[in-house]
């Protein structure tokens, strides 16, 4: 487990222009050392806020985007083109407007296409494309976390719930005990659509670096619990860590709960 590093940025809109110069640096770097760059985006309005910043960056032509992987780490469970998949608004935020490789864009499955209404299988689906993926790279998931093979994608991206879910892991629910499978289909979510597809915590933890991103003071809480030692069956953002990086960023009002010895200052 990697310790938590947490960056506190003003507002929302300067985290989403930092976070978004961070990734900027860190796909061309991951290209220049290894060809290629992998990215696990999360839905939500912090995820979002981070493509639009992309999109809008000087620096978004130094990425590479037809060397860049592309996938989720959860959606809801909606028809293709449904304007509250997260894929729906990613491209709308940020992948309409790059020259990405159709064929390295890997959105969850809609609830319209193959599998039909079978969340389960569709889960499944995606489970064995991220294990095609891994191919002779596959990342060594922690021991004891069980999961299958999947990329060591460079960054894996997620919101933060006020009740700290990420992705579609919700406190108490089945999804975050899950210590096998690598992508689960969600039931009864407690936020809408209560029809979900998630990565699970192994999944997750096989990243190298996993970022977190909280705005706003219904988030204080949350990074509070998370950042304060909870178990991740009630946090499951307490359970979200990479394997050489685990990062929060935070707005100064997410920020404001934080234990004293982890509230760093704000940047101006
Ligand atoms: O598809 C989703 O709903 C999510 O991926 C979910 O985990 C989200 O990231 C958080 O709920 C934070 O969302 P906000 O950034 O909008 O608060």
């Amino acid at each position: 487990m990697t310790t938590p590093q947490v960056v506190v940025h003003r507002d929302k809109d300067l985290m989403a222009q930092a976070a978004a110069a961070r990734v900027i640096t860190k796909v061309v770097d991951a290209q220049a050392a290894r060809g290629s760059a992998s990215l696990v985006l999360t839905g939500g309005r912090n995820g979002n806020a981070l493509l639009a910043a992309l999109a809008g960056a000087p620096a978004r032509d130094a990425v590479d985007w037809s060397r860049l992987d592309l996938w989720w780490g959860d959606e809801r469970f909606l028809p293709e083109g449904d304007p509250d998949r997260n894929v729906t608004q990613a491209r709308a935020a940020l992948l309409d407007a790059v020259p990405l490789d159709p064929a390295r864009v890997h959105p969850m499955p809609a609830s319209d296409g193959l599998f039909g209404n079978d969340v389960d299988a569709a889960a499944e689906a995606y489970a064995e494309e991220l294990a095609t993926a891994a191919g002779p790279q596959i990342a060594s998931p922690p021991a004891g976390a069980g999961g299958g093979p999947v990329p060591a994608f460079d960054v894996l991206m997620l919101g933060v719930g006020p009740d700290t879910h990420v992705a579609s892991l919700f406190p108490e629910h089945p999804g975050v005990r899950e210590t096998e499978r690598t992508v689960i289909g969600v039931r009864g979510a407690p936020k809408p659509p209560p029809t979900r597809i998630s990565l699970t915590l192994p999944a997750i933890r096989a990243a190298r670096e996993v970022w977190l991103l909280a705005a706003g003071e219904d988030k204080a809480n949350a990074a509070a619990i998370a950042l304060s030692g909870a178990g991740e069956i009630q946090a499951p953002a307490a359970g979200a860590y990479g394997s050489s990086r685990t990062l929060w960023l935070l707005d100064r009002a997410a920020a404001a709960q934080l234990p004293k010895q982890l509230y760093p200052p704000a940047s101006a």
